[in-house]
């Protein structure tokens, strides 16, 4: 897979929804009721991350929820992609970039969304052929204010912001031209998951669906 197909696939998942849930799973038999609940609540690309045991097995899970579009996060390594390309992952992301995690996910046909988070990386990623990254640490490394002015050297890429991301600031990134999406933890809550609320989790899943995007 080129870097121009990866970023147009990665463009392509970014736009299903405002926000792209970033989940942690410590128990597997969450995956598929959690999966479940954030689509019925209109959050259809869902990011596990590659950070319990049970990750690979919580998105081999996911993947079979009907209109769910499961993803691998925290991918470090070639066999991280190898691993969550297995597990029936449809695209990955990274909290950095290396060459060689790039590389792979570009031999896999696993579409990556690269992460960066300084003018230099993100013109790096560039000159390699992504238009499509991950801003991270989105709230750390500057917020909003940071991505509007790297907007104005660098408008022709989009930005999907993550770490440090709620309901309440979601907007002033999604107001932006360069944002794409946002990426948060906070409609899947560790105490929601761990008493069985899955309508808790559909209705902060609806919540940020309707967020507006500005671009
Ligand atoms: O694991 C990865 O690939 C990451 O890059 C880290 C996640 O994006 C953040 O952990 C998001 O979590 P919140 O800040 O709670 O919304």
């Amino acid at each position: 897979m080129t870097p121009e197909a990866q970023s147009l696939k990665a463009a392509e998942i970014c736009r299903l929804a405002p926000v792209i849930p970033v989940l942690v799973i410590d128990d597997l038999a969450h995956a598929r009721p959690l999966a479940e609940a954030l689509v019925a609540g209109g959050l259809p690309a869902l990011e596990v991350t590659l950070r319990t045991p049970q990750a690979l097995a919580a998105i081999r899970a996911m993947a079979e929820v009907p209109g769910g579009v499961v993803g691998a996060g925290t991918l470090l390594t070639p066999a991280d992609v190898k691993a969550a390309k297995a597990a029936g992952a449809t695209f990955g992301v990274s909290p950095g970039a290396t060459e060689r995690l790039i590389a792979a996910c570009e031999d896999e046909g696993l579409p990556l969304l690269p992460g960066a988070a300084t003018a230099s990386e993100i013109m790096a990623l560039l000159e390699r052929g992504y238009t499509v990254q991950k801003f991270f640490p989105a709230e750390q490394a500057g917020g909003a204010a940071y991505l509007r002015s790297i907007g104005s050297p660098l408008p022709q890429v989009g930005f999907c912001p993550t770490g440090g991301i709620s309901l309440k600031i979601a907007p002033d990134y999604l107001a932006l031209k360069n944002i794409l999406c946002v990426g948060g933890s906070w409609v899947a809550p560790k105490e929601a998951m761990a008493r069985g609320e899955w309508e808790t989790v559909t209705r902060l899943a609806r919540e940020a669906a309707t967020l507006a995007r500005g671009a």
